[in-house]
């Protein structure tokens, strides 16, 4: 595969076209909320979540039926021109780039509200060249509509193609912004024997060993125990190195069990401590779980503040509850401490809660 030379890579690929970022800004994205913009009832609640919800994303592809796509894309656009978002972020995903209607989504949106687009969302993404294609139509588009700042690109991993190709991907372009685990799609593609959206399976687990008997051999009538293992801790994880590597940010996506709010709160808060910076809510009830787990706790903040107060210049090894701490633990604190500071920024009550937390002397 040819690459850019290193002096090409930040040039806009239009004249005209706005100059590429160096760094994709670390903006809150706890919650990325799905809403279909042609559903009258869900598109005419979507003003009032303003402030509510980190992004809100109007969804064109999957779960928008076919007869509805003009009007999703339409609805997208009205929304659009008539909501002030404040503080939150805009986001759309596009059809995928072999649909009849993905040519349509770029050339409507951008012209139309680009200035008020921050991420498109690419689903079904395979390698670089789908980057490419999307980089250059994008800059196109902009340079035609006067665009002052590039709109970002945020790929689903969601094919096993994508999956093998996920570092060329998120170094393929400065638009890069971030991907998103598609659970669904990818366990159909990979044909994983799964029918959930996301999620644990029953049958996916490990089994205690079986005790011995009496008569020192196993007894493999006696119960034992079962672990439920989680399917998809190794995308998750390698999602997560591919976008460090690159300077851009991973996400949980769906999970389709909307009732099972104790599972999705599991789902997600496992992808946090991995190093998600943020979900997928397709319910307004994900939002709350969403906000809760991708924030930093109290707990967690409090002893990271001891850490840096105890570590002064960040160097040496210090004992704090029985436990070492040193320079690699401190950088771990920071992570929690710089994310809290970045969501208090626009949550207030988090702030509140964050202020009230006792700051120890240095
Ligand atoms: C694999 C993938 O690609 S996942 C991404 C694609 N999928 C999606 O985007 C799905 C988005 N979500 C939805 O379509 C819906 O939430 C569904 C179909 C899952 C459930 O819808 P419903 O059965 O109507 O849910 P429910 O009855 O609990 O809705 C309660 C209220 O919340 C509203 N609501 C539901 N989902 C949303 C949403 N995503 N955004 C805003 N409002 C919503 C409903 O309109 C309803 O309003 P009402 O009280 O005024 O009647
Ligand atoms: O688009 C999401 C998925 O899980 O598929
Ligand atoms: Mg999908």
């Amino acid at each position: 595969m040819s690459h850019k030379s290193a002096k090409d890579f930040f040039r806009p690929l239009a004249v005209g076209a706005p100059q590429p970022l160096r760094e994709i800004p670390a903006r809150p994205s706890r919650a990325i909320h799905f809403f279909d913009p042609s559903n009258e009832k869900m598109a005419a609640k979507i003003p009032a979540m303003v402030g509510t919800v980190d992004v809100l994303l109007g969804n064109l592809e999957d779960a928008i039926k076919a007869d509805n796509k003009v009007a999703a894309r339409e609805g997208l656009v009205k929304i659009a021109q008539e909501t002030d978002f404040g503080p939150t972020q805009l986001w759309t995903r596009i059809n995928a780039l072999d649909s009849p209607w993905v040519l349509d989504d770029l050339t409507t949106l951008v012209p139309a509200i680009g200035e008020k687009l921050d991420v498109i969302m690419v689903p079904k993404v395979q390698g670089a060249e789908d980057i490419h294609y999307v980089d250059r139509i994008l800059a196109q588009l902009e340079a035609k509509a006067g665009i002052t700042r590039p709109i970002l690109i945020h790929a689903i991993l969601e094919t096993a193609r994508g999956v093998a190709n996920v570092e060329e991907i998120c170094g393929a372009s400065p638009r890069m912004q971030g991907l998103s685990l598609g659970p669904a799609d990818l366990a159909a593609d990979r044909k994983m024997k799964t029918t959930r959206v996301g999620g644990g399976h029953p049958g996916y687990l490990v089994r205690e060993d079986a005790p011995r008997g009496a008569d020192g051999l196993p007894d493999l009538d006696a119960k034992r125990a079962i672990f439920q293992q989680d399917l998809w801790h190794y995308t998750i994880a390698k999602m997560v190195d591919a976008c460090a590597t690159h300077g851009i940010y991973p996400y949980y996506g769906p999970f389709g069990d909307i009732k099972d709010t104790v599972a999705c709160e599991d789902q997600f808060r496992n992808a946090f401590l991995l190093g998600c910076v943020g979900t997928w809510s397709l319910h307004p009830v994900q939002i709350k779980i969403a906000n809760r787990v991708f924030s930093p706790s109290v707990e967690d903040i409090a002893h990271a503040r001891r850490v840096v107060a105890a570590m002064g210049d960040g160097t040496g090894a210090v004992m704090i509850d029985g436990k070492m701490e040193d320079d690699a633990s401190l950088k771990q604190c920071l992570v929690l401490v710089e994310l809290a500071e970045k969501l208090a920024e626009i949550d207030p009550d988090l702030k509140a809660t964050y202020d009230a937390i006792e700051t120890p002397e240095a």
